[in-house]
């Protein structure tokens, strides 16, 4: 944890959609004037893709799996020293990791690779969406590092559809090859990703409801307007329920730490929770920020 260069990650699995949700997060530093360097959990991963289809093969013939959710495909030493430097100093190296031609051709690289490394701009806080913001094992602490971490959760039968949707639809992946990969990860899925969910200071998740009881054949993503999100948070001091309840129409408590709130309305609590607590890492940074004047933007 740093007060001079502070780190927020939002944490969630493959297709959880953390990456989706970093717009809300934009909107409010944009709001507040805030200079974040986005960072994506991606970029620490350890091989390139026929790296890892060596990898994944490699395994198979012994018997056991390898995911990207786990350590042998991550490098968490890179992400626990990026952050613990970033804290010090403001400052790092980083790269991408390039998933479509989109994302390649600027690079002139193939989809796959990854980019070269370069310096982190300077910048007031750092930012990470990805898979790891919370990860703790017996090498690595990257969660101590981290001053707000949010984790974007939705029930896991939708985490698959919005998987299996955007890997087809805009990573070029057969439904099969996807299929495979949820079923490859699932160990590496209980003890590497859920556990963070643990270490959050607030959880969004995401509940459809409509029937998504075969996640493998649906041919859509539930809407927001078809779902309702459970917003759970932990050692978040001064929670202010009665003026979210107020502010969000159909919002309501589920536990004494739960609400939870229409899908459509996601954007508007993320956008409320969210603020004051970067508010108070700003205010802690010594940067003047002003919620009055955001509300009046
Ligand atoms: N709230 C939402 N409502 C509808 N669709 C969503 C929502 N959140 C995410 N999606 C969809 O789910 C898919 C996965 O989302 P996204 O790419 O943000 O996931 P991610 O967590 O960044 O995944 P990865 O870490 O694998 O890149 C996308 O097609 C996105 O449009
Ligand atoms: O989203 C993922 C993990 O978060 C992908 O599964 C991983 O990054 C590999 O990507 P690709 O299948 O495009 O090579």
């Amino acid at each position: 944890m740093s007060a001079k260069h502070p780190i927020i990650a939002i944490t969630g699995s493959s297709g959880a959609g953390t990456s989706t949700t970093t717009n809300a997060f934009r909107h409010i530093f944009r709001s507040f004037d805030i200079k974040a360097t986005e960072i994506e959990g991606d970029s620490f991963h350890r091989y390139t893709r026929p790296e890892m289809e060596v990898q994944i093969r490699k395994a198979q013939e012994q018997g056991r799996h390898i995911s990207y959710f786990g350590s042998e495909a991550n490098d968490f030493n890179l992400l626990e020293e990026l952050f613990e430097g970033y804290g010090q100093t403001g400052q790092g190296k980083i790269r991408r990791y390039l998933h479509s031609f989109d994302e390649a051709v600027p690079y002139n690289q193939m989809p796959g690779t990854f980019s070269p490394w370069h310096d982190l701009p300077e910048s007031d806080l750092l930012f990470y969406e990805g898979l790891h913001g919370g990860i703790v094992t017996e090498e690595n602490n990257v969660a101590k590092h981290v001053d707000l971490l949010i984790g974007m959760v939705p029930i896991v039968n939708l985490e698959w559809i919005q998987k299996i949707i955007r890997d087809t639809t805009d990573r070029g992946h057969s439904h099969e090859a996807v299929m495979s990969s949820i079923v490859r990860s699932m160990d590496d899925y209980i003890n590497y990703i859920t556990p963070q969910f643990s270490r959050t200071h607030v959880n969004f998740q995401r509940v459809p409801t409509v029937d998504t009881s075969n996640p493998f054949s649906a041919k859509d993503i539930p809407t927001l307007d078809e779902s309702f999100v459970v917003i759970r948070f932990r050692g978040v001091k001064g929670v202010d329920f009665p003026y979210y309840l107020n502010m969000i129409d159909g919002a309501f408590m589920s536990r004494v730490n739960t609400m939870v709130v229409p899908g459509g309305k996601m954007g508007l609590a993320m956008e409320l929770i969210i603020t004051p607590l970067i508010e108070e890492l700003m205010h802690k940074k010594g940067k003047k920020v002003s919620s009055t004047e955001w509300l009046l933007r």
